[in-house]
């Protein structure tokens, strides 16, 4: 096999909890974890230089080590010891720094492609192991699915599949950065928490609208005041007819969750038509190996 395509699934957060700070400054985290069908693509091939060679189609994306996915791919061979050399050509589909794990879901698809054509047949936990070394994200990208999320974000439990429900992501014209939204929150005065075990529930029971009316993203209470678009499209997506509707991770995207794909066609028809928001994505949740497959060996 001398190349692979893969699929690189983004996530969503239908909960997301902190619950305590480490002495690293990372935060202790308790979140339902959900992969989604959009995704970036990537086209790994060896190559006969040795080391990492990137490009994508976004000409700002750094291509050197500043990508996660080329360091996922330097910390491969470092870990396998092999001598390799690949091309890596990511196409984005996955806005950027909005809270959907983009970066993550890049690495985990490298580790995934990289195990595959070198044949070294490491397992999912390992590659999990290795990628919590590139981001907290990381190994749940390579999960994918539905999870319960502790830890920094590591210590996974998969949940029974979330029903599929069809979702607008709409992304304001601004990034945000995960290290500063966690430096900004002091979780002991947050006032309103998430009932995860209540949402584990509602997910096993199917019940989309209690999903729905379950979530809560502790994070917005930094983000939101920081950027307070994010609200207003909360508010509006609500009003063209969401179920619920939360910003993911850290932000700055929102999703909304719909009852039919023609009611989030509509939905994501008024945010372009009205609100001149150019990133608006209609999508779906992602369940993991129910009948599609994300790598394409050639
Ligand atoms: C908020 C979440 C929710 O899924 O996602 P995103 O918004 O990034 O998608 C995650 O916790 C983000 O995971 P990820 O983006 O992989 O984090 P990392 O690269 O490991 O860390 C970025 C920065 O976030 C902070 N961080 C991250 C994870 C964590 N449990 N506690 C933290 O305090 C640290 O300051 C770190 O420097
Ligand atoms: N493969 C990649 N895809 C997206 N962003 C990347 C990638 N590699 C590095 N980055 C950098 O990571 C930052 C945010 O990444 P992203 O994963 O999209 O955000 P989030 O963690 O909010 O989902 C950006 O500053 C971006 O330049």
């Amino acid at each position: 096999m001398n190349s692979i395509i893969l699929k690189g699934r983004a996530k969503i957060n239908l909960t997301l909890d902190v619950v305590g700070k480490r002495e690293n400054g990372y935060h202790d985290l308790q979140m339902i974890m959900q992969s989604i069908s959009l995704y970036d693509t990537l086209y790994i091939r060896k190559i006969k230089a040795q080391g990492v060679r990137l490009s994508s189609n976004y000409a700002w994306l750094p291509t050197n080590e500043k990508n996660i996915a080329y360091r996922a791919a330097e910390l491969f061979f470092e870990e396998t010891g092999i001598q390799g050399g690949v091309a890596i050509e990511i196409t984005k589909r996955i806005p950027v720094g909005a809270g959907l794990a983009g970066g993550s879901t890049d690495a985990a698809a490298t580790l995934i492609g990289l195990n595959k054509l070198f044949g070294t047949k490491l397992t999912k936990a390992s590659l999990m192991e290795i990628g919590l070394k590139l981001g907290a994200d990381v190994p749940f990208c390579i999960l994918k699915g539905t999870a319960l999320a502790e830890g920094i974000g590591e210590e996974l439990t998969p949940l029974s599949p979330m029903p599929y429900v069809p979702l607008v992501i709409v992304k304001p014209p601004f990034s945000v950065s995960t290290a500063a939204v966690y430096k900004n929150l002091d979780y002991k005065s947050l006032e309103k928490h998430p009932n995860t075990p209540q949402m584990i529930k509602h997910i096993e029971n199917g019940n989309i609208q209690a999903i729905a009316n379950e979530m809560v993203n502790v994070l917005e209470t930094v983000t939101i005041p920081m950027h307070p678009v994010i609200e207003e499209i909360k508010a509006k997506l609500m009003k063209e007819g969401a179920l619920g509707a939360m910003m993911s991770g850290s932000g700055s995207a929102v999703f909304g969750i719909f009852e039919t794909k023609e009611a989030a066609v509509r939905a994501a028809n008024y945010f372009k038509m009205n609100c001149n928001y150019r990133e608006v994505y209609i999508t779906s949740t992602y369940a993991n190996g129910l009948n599609r497959k994300d790598t394409e060996e050639k």
